[in-house]
């Protein structure tokens, strides 16, 4: 086995702070995550379909798999209500949109990837506060970052905002298309799943949903 399985890896505990703009939440990756059973397991993957781990090529894949699946999975150690902590007033009060934010996530069904955009709206509420932009991105990222299906991927992300943020209204939307869909099983690549979650004025004002989604679909 080797001996990456045990030492500290300062550029996980990186990612993870990173995702969180420097503000690490969770505890030590070394801790947090069982890089030795990891490493164990993807090499029972190799032996049970026929390969020979320890053939040249192969030796540091269990240990680069296992670095790899901490580094995809980095968000179940991060707390998403630390990313919008910071907020500030602007005086704007109508609606703020990011679109097109890459979203990369693992299906939980298959653990293969999905990937596509999210494209997130909010209304600020009565208290006038907006969240960076970035930070809206960051929350996409704490969240996909987890085993997932798309459907609680999109409603987490406007829950927290709603939650947190406590805007009028808030709008997600999330276009990807499912490796598990395009790689195996019914292999038909290029299908886009697209889910949305909308919360408050947002969901109650049919006008002001179809101006978000107008801007969604603008290109
Ligand atoms: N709703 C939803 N389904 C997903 C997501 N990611 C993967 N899936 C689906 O999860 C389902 C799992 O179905 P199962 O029948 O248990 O597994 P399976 O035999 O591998 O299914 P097939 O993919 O049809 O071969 C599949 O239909 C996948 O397409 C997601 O984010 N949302
Ligand atoms: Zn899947």
């Amino acid at each position: 086995m080797a001996a990456s399985a045990t030492e500290p890896d300062g550029d996980l505990d990186h990612v993870a702070a990173r995702l969180v703009s420097g503000r690490l939440t969770g505890r030590p990756v070394e801790e947090s995550v069982d890089l030795a059973r990891l490493e164990k397991a993807v090499r029972e993957i190799l032996i049970a379909v026929g390969e020979d781990p320890d053939r040249d090529g192969l030796q540091q894949t269990p240990a680069r798999v296992a670095r790899a699946y901490a580094e995809l999975l980095a968000g179940l150690r991060v707390d998403p209500a630390q990313v919008l902590t910071t907020t500030f007033e602007a005086g704007h009060d109508e609606l703020v949109l990011v679109r097109d934010i890459d979203v990369m996530s693992l299906c939980e069904h298959h653990l293969l990837p999905f990937r596509g955009s999210a494209h997130i709206g909010y209304i600020p509420g009565a208290n006038g506060r907006i969240t960076g932009l970035s930070k809206l991105a960051r929350l996409v990222e704490v969240f996909a970052r987890r085993p997932q299906v798309q459907e609680r991927l999109t409603v987490q992300v406007a829950d927290l905002l709603m939650a947190q943020l406590q805007p009028r209204g808030v709008i997600v939307v999330l276009e990807c298309e499912h490796m598990c869909m395009a790689m195996r099983g019914i292999q038909k690549s290029g299908a886009c799943t697209i889910t949305s979650a909308v919360r408050g004025s947002l969901q109650e004002d049919a006008r002001t949903r179809a101006e978000a989604m107008a801007l969604i679909n603008s290109r």
